[in-house]
């Protein structure tokens, strides 16, 4: 592997210098953390890193390599990666290439060796911001202010770039990696018609929507309300994506205008949008959330359950007052985890019941969903 020198720059001036793996050159986003001790193959696929370049804070990357099977959205979403230790022998029975090479292919730029304990810390004390990786000798006077020009994520809509262009059908169960790549579980019966808005989905929230019987319709994120009625629906599934969600174009219209008619369930960006339609408030983070070891406590049942999540914007608590019921809470600073209307048959979360990487506790809600459905 080459060991070509990087530099991380961050808009606040600081710097970290350490090598280049990936593809050679620069790349500029929102420096954003995330404490996964694995998954970064479906992290840095989720179409909601869009625009973000992603530190993992535990120390080694790369040693389960890279599949085609894991990968969350059709290619690398984040913009660069920074890790502390890169693993240049991954050992997997499943892994056909390198970290390196996957990021490599993917023409994404990543630096190591560098202290991510130290950015991580600085990151939470002074906030995510825009940063740029470079291995292109500029001088860090040139890099900082890059970063420090550069266009945050506030008010940007990069959901409605990164959506499906046409509707297709999804009918796929999850698939089952340990007895086989590829193989599936004993299908259930659909018995659900579900329009999912595509924001920037993840693959496997589709695939738990079919394992509880669904029969999904991906939809473009500027798909009206009408078109989705027109097709009967049993619900309506909002789902994941990156940016401002306050800058979706006409999406918190949209999903108003559905509320009500039709059972609607949400996750992160659609758990925002639908807070925004139903006359609510989102707002940007210090740092946001994102990693597998969220506590998340469920107000209606006064259970605790450890969540998967990737979000920099979140809910308003305040602006839902007489609109919607929180149901849950995150135990780490009590901001929203989850909403619900209970007479429109809609409810929300802002973490990952996907996990896809990341626990499992949650994946019931898909069955909540489907309990909806069934009315
Ligand atoms: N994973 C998501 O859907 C993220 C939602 C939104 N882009 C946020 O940061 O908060």
């Amino acid at each position: 592997m080459m060991t070509k020198r990087a530099v991380l720059a961050l808009a606040d001036g600081t710097l970290f210098e350490g090598r280049a793996f990936g593809a050679v050159g620069e790349t500029v986003g929102e420096v954003v953390f995330n404490t996964s001790l694995y998954g970064y193959q479906e992290v840095l696929t989720d179409p909601s890193y869009v625009g973000q370049i992603v530190t993992m804070s535990y120390p080694e990357m790369g040693n389960v390599g890279a599949n085609p099977e894991d990968e969350e959205g059709s290619r690398v979403h984040a913009v660069g990666m920074v890790v502390r230790a890169l693993s240049e022998q991954p050992s997997n029975w499943r892994a056909k290439e390198s970290l390196d090479a996957y990021l490599k292919r993917s023409g994404v730029a990543g630096i190591e060796g560098i202290d991510t304990r130290r950015l991580v810390r600085h990151l939470r004390e002074h906030g995510a911001q825009m940063g740029v990786i470079s291995s292109e000798g500029l001088s860090p006077t040139a890099l900082v202010e890059r970063a420090r020009t550069a266009r945050g994520m506030e008010g940007l809509d990069l959901a409605t770039g990164v959506s499906t262009k046409e509707a297709y059908t999804f009918t796929q169960p999850s698939p089952d990696v340990f007895t086989g790549v590829g193989e599936v579980q004993a299908p259930v019966e659909p018995r659900f018609d579900v329009v999912a808005y595509d924001y920037g989905l993840k693959k496997s929230m589709l695939h738990f929507l079919v394992d509880v019987g669904c029969r999904v319709t991906v939809v473009p994120a500027t798909t009206t309300a009408e078109e989705v009625l027109a097709r009967k629906p049993h619900g309506v599934f909002l789902a994941n994506g990156p940016g401002d969600p306050a800058a979706v174009k006409g999406a918190d219209r949209t999903v108003a205008a559905l509320l009500g008619k039709v059972p609607v369930f949400g996750i992160c960006l659609g758990h925002q949008i639908m807070a925004l339609a139903l006359g609510g408030r989102t707002y940007k983070m210090k740092f946001g959330h994102r990693g597998g070891n969220q506590p998340v406590k469920d107000l209606t049942t006064g259970k605790v359950e450890i969540t998967a999540q990737n979000h920099g914007f979140a809910v308003d608590d305040a602006s839902l007052k007489g609109l919607a019921v929180v149901t849950h809470i995150n135990l780490n600073d009590g901001t929203v985890e989850g909403l619900a209307v209970p007479d429109a048959r809609a409810f929300s979360v802002q973490y990952h019941p996907e996990a896809s990487p990341g626990p499992h506790d949650a994946r019931y809600l898909f069955g909540r969903f489907a309990k909806l459905m069934a009315g």
